[in-house]
């Protein structure tokens, strides 16, 4: 592998196993900008470590038991849950086949290695003495799936929702703002409370990186410290929900949602039992069939999710694992939300952008731009129409026409190409062709700039800071723009006039070749139309002057334009 990586990256150690999950979502309703945005970011991550050259898996998925599903395939008349999941949780797989995202396995809660995930890890807690039977009372919300307790719940007048306290009103509770019933049964209690301390040790001392942002991390070692966990109610009565897997020793109760949805991440790396033995295992990913220490995968997993579900994947999830006696993901990442009218876009509120509507107008490449540039992991996002097609308006004028105007019969890239990109002619003072001071500052920026790019585009990519990734990009192709601007090269001939196109390419090159996991489509559309070969657009070609083959018929009349201004959508 050595030499595998441009010299920015030459440190890097690779083929490390890398495993990433988007949350599993609700199939009650189609997907929004809030999904997508979750698998976007996955799927850039995924893809990015695959180009460093690691062992890449990505799960995706969706969560199709418990009482929402239930109540919301009644409503809409459909014979089974199972017939209104078979169809709903096709829409999330058809936004990811529109938006391009390139999941390993799409794991649903209703397949039987899944089923039988969940029930090993059920046994494991309860061998080890972590599952009790008992009475719960308190204050449930369908669709969160949880109970609140009282000092979080308000009694709101129905059609005024900012007075509280009307006698026949509705109560809420004031995390969610979902309506919460007052509910007592029996049920299966997990001993939460007896985990507390192993939390608060396992922040502070053992995984300090567990959970980021460490903002978040903060945030939730601060709550553990201050407040004593409960334990949980891990079951429901079979008599209230009847969609959900029976808990192994009572067929009377059903298994929580959470407790069933979060086991996918076991499930798709082989399940409980193989992550337990770390021994071989059969898997179903995409071209990964086996894995030979899904254990060791598990240990090397990324959960990326919405904050909205931080305590079930930072509270409940490493509690479960920890009863189990089972190995910890790596971290779990934690995004803030895209509003929509200053709240957070959501299904059960319906204030959603539909992305597909977005894609099947401004391009899937354009989209995916727009959410990585407009959003960063630690804030919540706003969508807006104009910027998305301004995000395509920029692509056009500033990256497009760089391509496009050295492409132009004017001038030769193929030539270029040939003369500067060797060795002996990178080490002469190529600053002899280049008259006008600006271009020879110009030119020395950008050479250095390239050469810096890669290592300072990994640091921002592993840290999904894809907002900083792509102002890495802008500026060098703002700096590629200017000096081709005031290089004048129409003006001149030769070597003068083929210095400046070939710093140009160059940074149309290396900027495809890195953008490939943010805009896959068009980062090869753009690598085509300067007849890169594909063998070389791999991350060891993202350095100055080391593809010295290209460009042969770039600048042949005919050759189609890569990407077309389109008008504000007016609905
Ligand atoms: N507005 C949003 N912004 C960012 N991510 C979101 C948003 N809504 C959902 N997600 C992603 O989806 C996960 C939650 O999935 P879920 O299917 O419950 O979405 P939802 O729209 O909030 O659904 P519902 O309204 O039915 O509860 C979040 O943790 C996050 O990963």
């Amino acid at each position: 592998m050595k030499g595998a990586l441009p010299k920015a990256l030459s440190g890097l150690v690779k083929g490390q196993l890398y495993h990433i999950t988007t949350p599993i979502f609700y199939p009650n309703a189609k997907p929004h900008l809030g999904h997508l945005y979750s698998s976007l970011l996955c799927d850039v991550s995924a893809r990015w470590h695959a180009m460093l050259g690691d062992k890449t898996l990505f799960t995706t998925g969706t969560d199709e038991h418990g009482l929402k599903i239930q109540t919301a395939s009644e409503a809409k008349g459909y014979r089974s849950p199972k017939e209104f999941v078979d169809i709903l949780h096709q829409e999330f797989v058809k936004l990811d086949e529109l938006a391009n995202v390139d999941f390993s396995r799409f794991i649903r809660t209703t397949d039987e290695d899944h089923n039988n995930s969940v029930r090993e890890l059920w046994n494991r807690c309860w061998r080890h003495g972590y599952i009790y039977k008992g009475e719960h009372s308190g204050w449930y919300s369908v669709s969160d799936e949880c109970f609140y307790p009282d000092s979080k719940v308000v009694r709101i007048k129905k059609d005024s929702p900012g007075a509280i306290d009307s006698k026949d009103g509705k109560f809420i509770n004031t995390e969610t703002g979902n309506e919460v019933v007052f509910q007592s049964e029996t049920n299966y209690f997990f001993k939460l409370s007896a985990l507390q301390d192993k939390l608060i040790d396992l922040l502070e001392n053992e995984k300090p990186e567990f959970i980021s942002p460490p903002s978040r991390r903060d945030q939730i070692l601060n709550d553990l410290k201050t407040s004593q966990l409960r334990d949980i109610s891990v079951s429901r009565p079979s008599s209230r929900i009847r969609w959900g897997i029976d808990v192994p020793q009572d067929s009377t109760q059903k298994i929580y949602v959470w407790f069933d949805a979060l086991c996918n991440y076991l499930a798709s790396i082989g399940g409980t039992g193989a992550v337990a033995t770390n021994k071989p295992v059969f898997v179903r990913h995409k071209g990964c069939d086996h894995l030979k220490n899904p254990g060791d995968w598990f240990a090397k997993t990324t959960h990326l999710i919405g904050k909205d579900i931080a305590k079930f994947h930072t509270i409940y999830w490493p509690s479960f694992l920890l009863a189990a006696e089972l190995p910890l993901p790596r971290e779990v990442v934690i995004h803030g939300h895209w509003l929509s009218g200053g709240i957070k876009m959501s299904k059960s509120l319906g204030n959603v952008v539909d992305p597909i509507a977005m894609i099947s107008y401004y391009g899937c490449d354009t989209m995916r731009w727009y959410i990585l540039e407009n959003s960063h992991i630690e804030a919540d996002g706003d969508f807006r129409e104009e910027r998305l097609h301004a995000t395509r308006e920029q692509l056009v004028s500033k990256w497009g026409n760089l391509l496009n105007r050295c492409c132009g019969k004017k001038f030769n890239v193929h030539r270029a190409v040939k003369t500067f990109a060797k060795p002996e002619a990178l080490d002469e003072d190529l600053s002899r062709y280049l008259e006008n001071p600006a271009t020879k500052d110009g030119y020395s920026k950008i050479v250095k700039q390239l050469e810096r790019l890669p290592g300072a585009f990994n640091e921002a990519m592993l840290k999904l800071d894809t907002r900083s990734a792509l102002k890495l990009l802008w500026e060098v192709i703002g700096e590629a723009n200017a000096f081709v601007q005031s290089g004048t090269p129409w003006l001149k001939s030769n070597s003068e006039q083929d210095i400046i196109i070939f710093v140009a390419m160059e940074t149309v090159r290396i900027t495809a070749i890195l953008s490939q996991p943010i805009i896959p489509s068009l980062s090869n559309e753009f690598l085509d139309r300067i007849d890169i070969d594909t063998s070389r657009r791999s991350l060891k070609y993202a350095e100055f002057g080391l593809d010295s083959d290209y460009g042969k018929n770039s600048n042949e009349g005919g050759r189609s334009v890569v990407i077309t201004r389109k008008p504000l959508r007016i609905e």
